[in-house]
C-alpha cells in the first residue's frame, strides 16, 4: 500500500469510526491528522496510539496526528472525512467552511457518517453542500456499506460504496481507502446510497427489539426483507435507483447492523425489549444511537413524501410516543393484506 501517493487527510470525529478509518488511511500510506473535541482522549491517540473507549485492542497506526484544534486539522487537508454523529455534522461544517474560506486548499469532503438530520430532514450530503460553499471545497462523496469498526480493526475483509454525482470523485476515493482488506465500489446513487445507510439504523432498533422479546429467525427475516423494501420505497420516492437497495449500503448494511452485537441500533433495540427505558439505554450506550434521531426524522419525511413505512413507523412510535413494543407488532401484523411488490 505505501506505494500510493502520500495524502494529507483528515478524519473529523475521534470516536470508533473515525479512530479505525483513520488507522486503515494511515496503513494505506497517507499522512493522517485526526480530530476530536475530547482532549483526553486526543492525548491518548498522539501517547499511546490507542482509544480505549470506543475501540478496544487496536493500536492506531503510530504516525497519526491527533488534534482538538480544528484550524490545524483542516489546513492542507486533500480530503476531509466526516465521521461524527450526523445531529452534529451542521455545525462542524459551518466551521469548517469558515476555515476553508480562509485556507483555501478546496478538499474533497467525504461523508462516512449515516443518518437523516432532524428538522431540516437533510441526508448529509445536502448538510455539507449547505454548509461549505462549493467555491471553497472539491465533490461530495459518501462512503458507506456493512462496516462494524471493530471488524475494520481486525482487518476482517469488509466491502464499501463510494458515491458521488462526480464519477472521478468516487473513484478518488475508492484509490485511497482500498487495499488488501478494504474493496470499495463506486456509485453515482448518491440519494440512495445515504437513505439506505440512514434506514437500516432504524430497521436494526427493530432487529434488536424483536430479539429482545424473545422473536425468533423468521420474524427477524422478515422485518429485514419488508424493511428492506421500506427503504426502497422511500428512495424511490426521492430519485434513487432501487437496485442500489440491494447492494452494500442498502442490503448489505442491513444484514450487518440486523444480526450483529457489536452494532449500537441493534443493541439499543434489544435493551428496548427486554424492557429497559429508552433515554436510559442512550445515557449508558457511550456511543451514538443515529436510529433514534433518523427514526424522528424519518417519519417526518415519509410523512411529507407520502412514502408508506409501517415498519420505521412502529419503531418512531415505540421511541417517541411510548407505544408498547408488542402492541406495535401486533398493529403491523393486524395490517390489512397486499401484494409483496408494491412500489
Ligand atoms: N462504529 C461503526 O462501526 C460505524 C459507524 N458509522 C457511522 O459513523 C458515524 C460516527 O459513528 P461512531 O464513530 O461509531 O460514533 P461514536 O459514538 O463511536 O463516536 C462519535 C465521535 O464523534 C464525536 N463528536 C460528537 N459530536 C461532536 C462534535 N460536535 N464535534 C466533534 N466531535 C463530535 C464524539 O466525541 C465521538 O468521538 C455515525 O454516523 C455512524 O453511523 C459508519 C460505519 C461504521
Ligand atoms: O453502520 C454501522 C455498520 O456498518 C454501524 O452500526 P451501528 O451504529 O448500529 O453500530
Amino acid at each position: 500500500m505505501n506505494a500510493k501517493r502520500q495524502l494529507h487527510l483528515t478524519v473529523l470525529g475521534s470516536g470508533s469510526w473515525g479512530s479505525v478509518l483513520a488507522d486503515v488511511l494511515a496503513k494505506n500510506g497517507h499522512a493522517v491528522t485526526i480530530y476530536g473535541r475530547n482532549p483526553q482522549e486526543i492525548a491518548e491517540i498522539n501517547e499511546h496510539h490507542t482509544n480505549t473507549h470506543y475501540i478496544a485492542n487496536l493500536h492506531m497506526d503510530e504516525s497519526i496526528a491527533a488534534t482538538t484544534d480544528l484550524r490545524q486539522a483542516v489546513t492542507g487537508a486533500a480530503a476531509i472525512f466526516f465521521v461524527i454523529p450526523t445531529q452534529a455534522i451542521r455545525s462542524v461544517a459551518e466551521k469548517v467552511g469558515a476555515i476553508l474560506n480562509e485556507e483555501g486548499n478546496r478538499p474533497f469532503l467525504i461523508s462516512a457518517a449515516k443518518g437523516l438530520e432532524e428538522g431540516s430532514l437533510d441526508r448529509i450530503s445536502q448538510v455539507l453542500s449547505q454548509s461549505i460553499p462549493a467555491a471553497v471545497r472539491g465533490d461530495i462523496v459518501i462512503l458507506s456499506g456493512p462496516s462494524h469498526a471493530e471488524d475494520v480493526a481486525k482487518r476482517d475483509i469488509t466491502t464499501l460504496t463510494a458515491a458521488s454525482a462526480n464519477d472521478d470523485a468516487a473513484a478518488w476515493v475508492q484509490w485511497i481507502v482500498m487495499n488488501d482488506f478494504m474493496r470499495i465500489y463506486t456509485s453515482p446513487d448518491v440519494v440512495g446510497v445515504e437513505l439506505g445507510g440512514a434506514i437500516k439504523n432504524v430497521i436494526a432498533i427493530g432487529a434488536g427489539a424483536i430479539h429482545g422479546l424473545g422473536y425468533g429467525d423468521n420474524t427477524k427475516a422478515a422485518l429485514m426483507t419488508r424493511g428492506l423494501a421500506e427503504m426502497a420505497r422511500l428512495g424511490v420516492a426521492f430519485g434513487a435507483d432501487p437496485l442500489t437497495f440491494s447492494g452494500l449500503s442498502g442490503l448489505g448494511d442491513l444484514i450487518v447492523t440486523c444480526t450483529s452485537t457489536n452494532s449500537r441500533n441493534w443493541r439499543c433495540g434489544n435493551r428496548l425489549g427486554q424492557g429497559e427505558p429508552l433515554q436510559h439505554i442512550l445515557d449508558t450506550m457511550g456511543m451514538v444511537v443515529e436510529g433514534v434521531p433518523t427514526a424522528k426524522a424519518a417519519h417526518d419525511l415519509s410523512s411529507q413524501a407520502q412514502v408508506d413505512m409501517p415498519i420505521c413507523e412502529a419503531i418512531y412510535e415505540v421511541l417517541y410516543r411510548q407505544r408498547p413494543l408488542q402492541d406495535s407488532i401486533d398493529a403491523l401484523m393486524g395490517r390489512i393484506a397486499k401484494p409483496e411488490i408494491d412500489f
